[in-house]
């Protein structure tokens, strides 16, 4: 592909630490890069202490990195970059829509399915934002690795190439490589799966079944995400790539990640109400279990380890019940 230039001024909706993470990133690129934190303190942290203490404590940012509580002073991006959590996700684009561009690029950096509709966030962003050109990105990247400058690669998903070149001009870094594919909807997939599979894969770690349950739990989520994708349209070769079978790999096997270390606790015996209430950070998987569960119904897919993490958090169903279900399944051919 051939190079882009940087988008001269960004605004990053969501303070979080992958929000500031990513500023950062532009940020050292010479982007005049401004964050919308819906917390005050957190927005005054990054504008004074160049940090954000609240979400990503102890790593320093670039000091030209702003900040700012008010949503509409963060709309005059000329590239957007939408970080918030995907259930609040909808909320926030139709909050920021009149103090923005109509046509403005628009990447896609959270991971999940809208629970209320099942739908992935470019087409949210169809409906809310519908001239906004829509980019994704995503891949097995933690906030902190990336923030400290530890090498990562990802996935950047835009039907334009031309455009998607001057997103990987404004955040891509020699340490922060990003791959290019048209496949938008199959970067969004991985994403959001790979959250529901850390959980189980936790659960897995939690109750003490061991390694190979565990590289036996991520080949058979693997399968799943691989029918499910296929069935909504995306390619396998980017479900095998860095936004699928990559974040999978470092989402389940680290407990750096909150959707794992949650499922690590469920599967300690804690409740989904007491590990939620001791944490101030999003575990998406928790909200796309049931939207991929009954995508996956709807489409008439088989997605057995997905279902039994969407009945775990629903306090449906024991975690030695579930357990005990997945083991009894029928034998069966390995490509089914
Ligand atoms: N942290 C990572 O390593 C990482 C890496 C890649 C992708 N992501 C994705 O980025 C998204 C944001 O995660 P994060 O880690 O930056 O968040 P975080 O867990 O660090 O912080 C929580 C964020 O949620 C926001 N929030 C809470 N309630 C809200 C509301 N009602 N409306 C709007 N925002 C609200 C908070 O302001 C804060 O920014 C998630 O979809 C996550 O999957 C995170
Ligand atoms: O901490 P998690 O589980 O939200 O995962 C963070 C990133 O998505 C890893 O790629």
């Amino acid at each position: 592909m051939n190079d882009g230039a940087p988008f001269r001024k960004l605004s990053i909706i969501g303070g979080g630490a992958w929000g500031a993470a990513l500023g950062n990133l532009a940020a050292n690129n010479g982007v005049e890069t401004t964050i919308w934190a819906r917390e005050p303190e957190v927005a005054a942290l990054i504008n004074k202490r160049h940090e954000n203490a609240v979400f990503l404590p102890g790593v320093k940012l670039n000091p030209a990195l702003k900040a700012t509580p008010a949503l509409e002073d963060a709309g005059g991006g000329e590239a957007f970059l939408l970080v918030a959590p995907v259930q609040h996700s909808r909320a926030v684009m139709k909050a920021l829509r009149p103090h923005a561009r109509p046509d403005a690029p628009v990447a896609l950096c959270s991971k999940g399915i809208e629970q209320s509709t099942g739908m992935f966030l470019s087409a949210v962003v169809a409906e809310v934002w519908p001239e906004a050109v829509p980019a994704v990105l995503s891949g097995p990247s933690f906030a902190r690795d990336v923030a400290q400058g530890l090498p990562t690669a990802v996935t950047l998903a835009c039907a334009d190439e031309a455009l998607a070149a001057r997103w990987i001009a404004t955040i891509g870094a020699p340490h922060f490589r990003l791959y290019y594919t048209d496949d938008v909807i199959g970067a969004e997939i991985g994403g959001a799966v790979k959250n529901v599979l850390a959980i189980a894969a936790g659960v897995v770690e939690g109750k003490g079944l061991g390694e190979s349950a565990k590289a036996a739990l991520i080949a058979r989520g693997f399968a799943e995400f691989q029918r499910l994708g296929v069935a909504l349209g995306a390619r396998r070769e980017t479900l095998a790539g860095l936004s699928g079978l990559g974040d999978l790999i470092l989402t389940a096997t680290s407990k750096q990640s909150r959707n794992m270390s949650l499922g690590f606790e469920l599967g300690r015996g804690r409740s989904l109400h007491e590990v939620l209430a001791g944490r101030n950070n999003v575990s998406e998987g928790v909200e796309t279990a049931p939207a991929v569960a009954d995508i996956a119904r709807r489409l008439g897919v088989e997605t057995p380890i997905c279902a039994a993490v969407a009945d775990l958090v629903a306090g449906e169903r024991s975690v030695d019940g579930l357990i005990a279900d997945l083991l009894s399944r029928p034998f069966r051919a390995e490509r089914e």
